[in-house]
């Protein structure tokens, strides 16, 4: 478990965390989700005891991190630190970890079969993909097994497949009854990959939540309707008590509507439809809404509260790999933990 209790960090003027109180809980994937700027790496650093916090505290599993007698075992984390020695192989680096920190050799092994890197064991790190770098800081994690793990932004560059394999990771491990807590700007990764969110923006704290519950309550679904004869349509609508919204366009919004209802009642009155579609709002729109007032540098265009920016009804949580996949960091990959 990992506490945080009016955590705060001030840069001069700039207040990068601003007073955060939460808790990341075992047994689940806990999202840490903030636009670009919005304070995630400033407070996973402060977790690791890698900044000093202006202000607040921060306990792992009720201690201070200084104060852990073997920091390794209790907490793993990848994180942005660009620290992996590049002329060593992934075996040497890894064996240098588990000297340094009481853990035996024989671990090294085992974290590189789990994290498939085993049969480049002896090649230097280096010449290894973006994907294979994050596979060996995630390897440096998991080294001394710890119960907490944390994760800054893992799958930022990956390819679908490497995707796919750290969502499992993280999954598997926090089914073992760990406490996994990691960051994204990217609300349709959490919605995969999440159990619990946590959303800050400009360093403070805007949702701690289930993300069953930011699901019901963000995903405003409609039916979108369009007809030639909208006047008609409104009046046999009024007369089954439903009351539309209608868009610029012409076309009606029926909150939370029955398609299956709206189009049996057009065909009652006669009515031609020229769309009859289930649409909800996605949950990237929604967050975009949520940290809309917190975001540091905005591009043009508009940002949330367009229906114009709803998607047709897929797949709930609306997964939309390579779109907006921004990378807003350099990844190359580190557990942050070297000496
Ligand atoms: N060493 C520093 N000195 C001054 N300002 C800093 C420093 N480190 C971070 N900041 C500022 O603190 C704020 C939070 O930065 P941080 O990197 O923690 O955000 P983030 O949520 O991890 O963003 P990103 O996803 O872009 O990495 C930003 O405005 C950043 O410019």
């Amino acid at each position: 478990m990992i506490e945080l209790q009016g955590l705060t960090k001030r840069y001069g003027d700039k207040t990068a965390v601003d007073h955060l109180t939460f808790t990341v809980r075992p047994g689940v994937v806990t999202g840490f989700l903030g636009p670009n700027g919005a304070g995630k790496s400033t407070t996973m650093r402060m977790m690791l005891d890698l900044d000093n916090p202006t202000a607040g505290d921060v306990r792992i599993d009720g201690k201070h991190y200084r104060d852990l007698n073997e920091p390794f075992k209790y907490i793993g984390a990848l994180l942005d630190a660009k620290a992996i020695h590049g002329g060593r192989t992934a075996y040497n680096h890894l064996l240098c970890l588990a000297q340094s920190n009481r853990i035996p050799a024989s671990r090294v092994d085992e974290v590189l079969e789990t994290v498939g890197l085993s049969s480049v064991a002896k090649k230097r790190s280096k010449g290894f993909s973006l994907g294979m770098g994050q596979r060996l800081g995630i390897a440096g994690a998991l080294l001394g097994d710890p119960e907490i793990l944390m994760f800054d932004e893992p799958v930022n560059g990956l390819d679908p497949e490497g995707i796919h394999w750290i969502r499992n990771l993280m999954k598997d491990l926090a089914a073992q009854g760990r406490t996994v807590f990691v960051s994204s700007h990217l609300m349709s990764e959490m919605a995969l990959t999440a159990e619990h969110l946590v959303v800050i923006g400009q360093g403070r704290l805007l949702a701690d939540t289930s993300m069953a519950d930011f699901i019901a309550t963000n995903s405003r679904s409609y039916v979108r309707v369009r007809t030639p004869d909208p006047e008609r349509l409104r009046d046999a609508l009024a007369a089954a008590q439903i009351i539309p919204v209608v868009t610029g366009d012409g076309s009606f919004e029926i909150e939370g509507g029955d398609p299956a209802r709206i189009g049996e009642l057009a065909a009652k009155h006669q009515l031609t439809l020229h769309e009859l579609s289930p649409q909800r709002a996605s949950l990237e729109e929604a967050f975009m809404q949520l940290t809309a007032d917190s975001v540091e540098y905005h591009a043009g265009g508009h940002l949330a509260g367009d229906p114009a920016g709803a998607v047709p009804v897929t797949d709930p949580a609306a997964p939309q790999w390579g779109a907006g996949w921004s990378g807003g960091k350099d990844s190359t990959p580190s557990t942050g933990k070297e000496s």
